[in-house]
């Protein structure tokens, strides 16, 4: 039997198992069928995936994320919180401000610390990729995909599209209670007009500074909170008039709170907390 020691961490209720591939070793052929067994609440641990924090040529620290079906993701919002928290708390780096490679490029972290520990972080997302080659979605090539009619399941919808390392498609809704989260999500998520799938999210907008959302992730379903889709969920919010560039949105998701500012300059800021719950052993 083997082992591997794993720490599980969560932002918002977004919970995944970190494991440390500084210290652990895992073949590459285990790891999609790990994330589904560490990821069941019967007979795993219990999560929305499971996360390696590496080692790396052109950073101090790279994220890889597996969704629980164990697709790998190439970025993920609140896995970077996490992975920042766990790098600065265990050593691997000793600097507040830090960058991290993902599988979309690298980003820049910055812990915001109370007595040793790493309560919030913000990290410099980078810039959306809104044409659409770079969601991917299928169709004529255009260089943002927003307020553009489809229809699913026999209705017709307006949805935005952007790409924040990773696809993500936005609807507004009028009551964020009625989101067909459940019944439209997976639908849209394995749509083929989507060759990578799509993360699926629902926004109401409260005000020019406030909005509510709910997600469908790609390979997880439903998650309480998607870093990455909360900063979608806001550029989309831009590009549809709806909230301002340089002004902070306050992005209420079901597990909290997250703020996100798209600046001028094009680059997306995240900030929100990143938790411990607890360190163990996982035998396979
Ligand atoms: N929960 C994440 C996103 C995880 C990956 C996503 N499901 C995908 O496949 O793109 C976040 O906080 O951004």
């Amino acid at each position: 039997m083997k082992k591997f020691n794993f720490t599980k961490m969560h932002a918002l209720g977004n919970n995944y198992i970190y494991v440390d591939m500084f210290k652990e070793q895992i073949e590459e052929e285990r790891l999609a069928s790990l994330a589904v067994s560490v990821s069941d609440i019967y007979k795993g641990i219990g999560s929305d995936g499971m996360i390696l924090i590496c080692p790396s040529e052109v950073a101090p620290v790279k994220m890889r994320i597996f969704n629980n079906d164990g697709s790998e993701g190439r970025n993920c919002g609140n896995g970077l919180r996490c992975v920042a928290k766990y790098a600065y708390e265990n050593g691997i780096v000793e600097s507040e401000q830090f960058a991290i490679e993902t599988l979309s490029g690298i980003v820049q972290a910055y812990v915001h610390i109370d007595r040793g520990i790493v309560e919030e972080v913000t990290i410099n997302m980078g810039k959306p990729r809104l044409s659409r080659e770079q969601i991917p979605m299928k169709g004529e090539s255009v260089e943002s995909i927003v307020n553009e009619k489809a229809t699913f399941a026999g209705q017709e919808y307006n949805i935005t599209a952007v790409s924040m390392g990773n696809p993500h498609v936005i609807f507004y809704v009028d009551y964020i209670e009625e989101a067909p989260l459940t019944t439209l999500g997976p639908i849209v998520e394995k749509d083929e007009r989507f060759p990578e799938g799509v993360n699926v999210e629902f926004v109401e907008v409260v005000n020019e500074k406030e909005v509510h959302f709910r997600v469908w992730e790609r390979g997880s379903g439903i998650t309480q909170a998607c870093g990455t889709g909360a900063c979608a969920a806001v550029v989309s919010s831009v590009l549809n008039d709806k909230v301002e560039r340089d002004v902070p949105v306050v992005v209420h998701l079901a597990g909290g709170d997250l703020t996100i500012e798209w600046k001028s300059d094009g680059d997306v800021f995240m900030k929100g907390e990143a938790k411990t719950v607890c360190k163990g052993e996982y035998y396979y």
